[in-house]
């Protein structure tokens, strides 16, 4: 596993403009090393900001779209189209506006598809999608104000997972309460994971996740990639780091 490399950006929108041509180089990279760029993207502000991004940059064409696999790191487990979901937030920012093959887009069931109001089936389809043995290029996460990544929230069942790679949470601490998540596990199985948050009230958690707290009590310290670990931050979500 990697340790945390942190890069600070001046403002949110520089690092979001930043983090989308760090993006178009790390999927030409994968393209050019393994013919495909497997991607799991992030729902939240600072990630669909990302997705902004890339859309409205020349160099996103330097991605070859038909060989990128996407993915989910979360979803909220609302019905499809709903505009809470994270796959309809990124079809809006990014997807809608690049040619990637519709089968190549992995999303995770709503709750009005296949299993109903399932989100545990939906977690298990998502997790049999995924196989055995993958390994995602890049994990796009955002981080929440109490640490959590993905839909791991601090001390909760997710955090404690082991086995399963993708887990149906329920009672969230921030709406919707149902969700369907990677665990911290199937994070790991990243190449690459990128972190990335912006503004004060995430200032605590970033300096407490890269201070040295356990998973359980701040999951973003348990979201590492075998490859590289980036964190991607502003001056005011950097704020509480000791001064380097
Ligand atoms: O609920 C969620 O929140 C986090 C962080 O969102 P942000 O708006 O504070 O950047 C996000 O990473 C996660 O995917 C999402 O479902």
């Amino acid at each position: 596993m990697s340790d945390p490399r942190i890069v600070v950006h001046r403002g949110g929108d520089l690092l979001a403009a930043a983090t989308a041509a760090r993006l178009v180089t790390a999927l030409v990279d994968a393209q050019a090393a393994r013919g495909e760029a497997h991607l799991v993207l992030t729902g939240g502000r600072t990630g669909t900001a990302v997705l902004e991004q890339l859309r409205d940059i020349p160099a996103r064409d330097a991605v070859d779209w038909s060989r990128v696999e996407l993915y989910w790191g979360d979803e909220r487990f609302l019905p499809s189209g709903d505009p809470q979901r994270n796959e309809t937030q990124a079809r809006e920012a990014l997807l809608d506006h690049v040619p990637v093959p519709a089968e190549h887009v992995h999303v995770v069931e709503a709750s009005d598809g296949r299993f109903g109001d399932d989100p545990d089936a939906a977690a298990a389809a998502y997790a049999e999608l995924l196989g055995e043995g993958f390994a995602f290029d890049v994990c796009l996460l955002g981080v929440g104000e109490e640490g959590h990544v993905a839909s791991v929230f601090p001390d909760s069942p997710a955090v404690h997972e082991r086995d399963r790679a993708v887990v149906a949470v329920r009672n969230c601490p921030k709406p919707p309460p149902t969700r369907v998540s990677l665990s911290l596990p199937a994070i790991r199985a990243s190449r690459e994971v990128w972190l990335m948050t912006t503004g004060a009230a995430k200032a605590g958690a970033v300096a407490s996740a890269l201070g040295g707290a356990g998973e359980v009590d701040l999951p973003a310290a348990g979201a590492v990639g075998t490859e590289r670990t980036l964190w991607l931050l502003d001056t005011a979500a950097a704020s509480k780091l000791p001064p380097r």
